[in-house]
């Protein structure tokens, strides 16, 4: 039989997703290996499916795993190393400095595995990384068992990864060449901004991602400054200069989208761009409040980021989702702007839809692979619970996470991590990458 399951999860309730604005009481997912084969009524997905395995999470609400659309996984080793500074005085008297003494394909093999460890244990599936030595991330994602997307990263100077553009762009090139067809990792392009990568890559990197068929990740209008710096060297916004060299498309996922005006929508909106909205980390360095609802409703596909443990200084989409409701309410001054379902669809589909994957990831749909998370609101904390979606956005942080499947396999079972690698050596990692920035 094709649909045949080896495998139920029956959960009290199913947020699906897709489609929107759907929640399921009493119903079970069935799968057959990595797949999703149906989403059915309890009692009759045990009568068809007798011979599957069954998980039962009688006070649980299962969801897609979430996808993280804007990380820098390594640096949950400099988690909290440099508070309180504004974007730029962050970047260049503290975090830049650090890189250029400690990043290596060590340093970004433990932080990746760190923070895919945090990651996992708060339902994310996915992760949108950026980063240097992308080769090691990958490594480590794959050790862990999560889906991933790494940036082959472009920047215009030099860094102990790589000399300059043309290097950038070769090793990156050789890392995806490397890693084709991984059931779990895929690539993007990812010059990191448009104050730090000059014209002729930016427009290499706009030809080689439609060659290649690759996303390009990009920090894009995060600060004030940048805007007002484009205008004074280039004469354009960045979004404006980027449209000159061919980067906006369906496949650009401009991170932060912060200092926005009505050209700047219009013109993601006529690109058919995503956004990566990481409104932690915009808050933690001041850089603004990017305009979600603004966006939303000019049809932009949104998607929600963590940012790195730096700037944020967790890896959380709980706290990401609450955020990004809260945000849009004090700023539009609208108690309905975002509501939870709208914020929970951005953590989920929104973000696989950026990477080009909402045929694969993102929603409990037949066909799909079945990466999900199951939160329990038996606590007395999330109890009474009327809205399980609400819940989520309001009330749920990554604690009650209880279950975690990435294509089938559980990652967290019963809120303990099923990592190779332990959290005693996790923590042993840690306390040795922060005695070398003592030194
Ligand atoms: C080229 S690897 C990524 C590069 O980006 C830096 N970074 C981390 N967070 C941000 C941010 O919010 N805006 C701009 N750049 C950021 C990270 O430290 C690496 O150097
Ligand atoms: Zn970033």
């Amino acid at each position: 039989m094709p649909d045949t399951a080896d495998q139920l999860i029956e959960a009290r309730w199913i947020v699906p997703v897709e489609p929107a604005g759907v929640t399921l009481e009493q119903h079970s997912v069935a799968l057959r290996g990595e797949r999703i084969v149906a989403v059915l009524p309890r009692d009759e997905a045990r009568r068809r499916h007798p011979q599957a395995r069954v998980t039962s999470l009688p006070d649980h609400v299962l969801i897609p795993g979430f996808v993280n659309l804007h990380a820098h996984a390594a640096m949950a080793l400099m988690r909290g190393i440099a508070d309180d500074l504004p974007l730029m005085r962050w970047l260049q008297e503290a975090i830049w400095p650090i890189e250029g003494r400690h990043v290596s394909p060590a340093f970004v093999r433990d932080g990746t595995l760190l923070a895919a460890r945090e990651m996992l244990r708060g339902g994310i599936t996915t992760c949108n990384d950026m980063y240097f030595f992308p080769d090691a991330a990958a490594e480590a994602f794959d050790h862990a068992g999560m889906r991933a997307v790494l940036g082959a990263v472009v920047i215009d100077f030099p860094t102990p990864y790589a000399s300059d553009a043309d290097d950038y762009l070769r090793k990156g090139l050789a890392v995806r060449d490397r890693w084709r067809g991984h059931p779990r990792i895929g690539f993007t392009l990812a010059p990191h901004a448009p104050y730090t990568v000059s014209d002729d890559p930016l427009a290499r990197v706009a030809s080689l991602a439609a060659e290649i068929e690759v996303p390009i990740h990009i920090h894009v209008h995060e600060t004030a400054q940048e805007v007002a710096e484009s205008l004074a060297r280039h004469g354009v916004r960045p979004l404006a200069r980027l449209e000159r060299l061919g980067l906006p498309g369906a496949n650009f996922i401009g991170v932060h989208a912060v200092h926005l005006d009505a050209t700047d929508i219009d013109l993601l909106a006529h690109h058919g761009c995503s956004v990566a909205h990481c409104p932690t980390s915009n808050m933690k360095l001041a850089s603004g409040a990017a305009p979600v609802t603004a966006l939303l409703e000019r049809g932009v596909n949104v998607g929600l980021g963590t940012d790195g443990a730096a700037s944020n200084n967790r890896l959380d989409m709980f706290t990401e989702m609450r955020h990004a409701a809260l945000l849009a309410k004090v700023t539009t001054l609208d108690a309905a702007a975002l509501p939870a379902h709208t914020v929970l669809r951005m953590a989920t589909q929104g973000g696989a839809a950026a990477l080009g994957m909402a045929d694969r990831i993102g929603a409990i749909v037949p066909g799909k692979l079945a990466d999900l998370c199951a939160v329990a609101f038996n606590t007395p904390e999330t109890q009474p619970c009327f809205d399980p979606v609400s819940h989520l956005v309001n009330v749920a942080g990554r604690e009650h996470v209880t279950h975690v499947w990435v294509g089938g396999e559980l990652k967290l079972e019963h809120g303990k991590s099923l990592l190779q690698t332990g959290d005693a050596e996790l923590l042993r990692l840690a306390a040795v990458w922060q005695t070398k920035f003592g030194s």
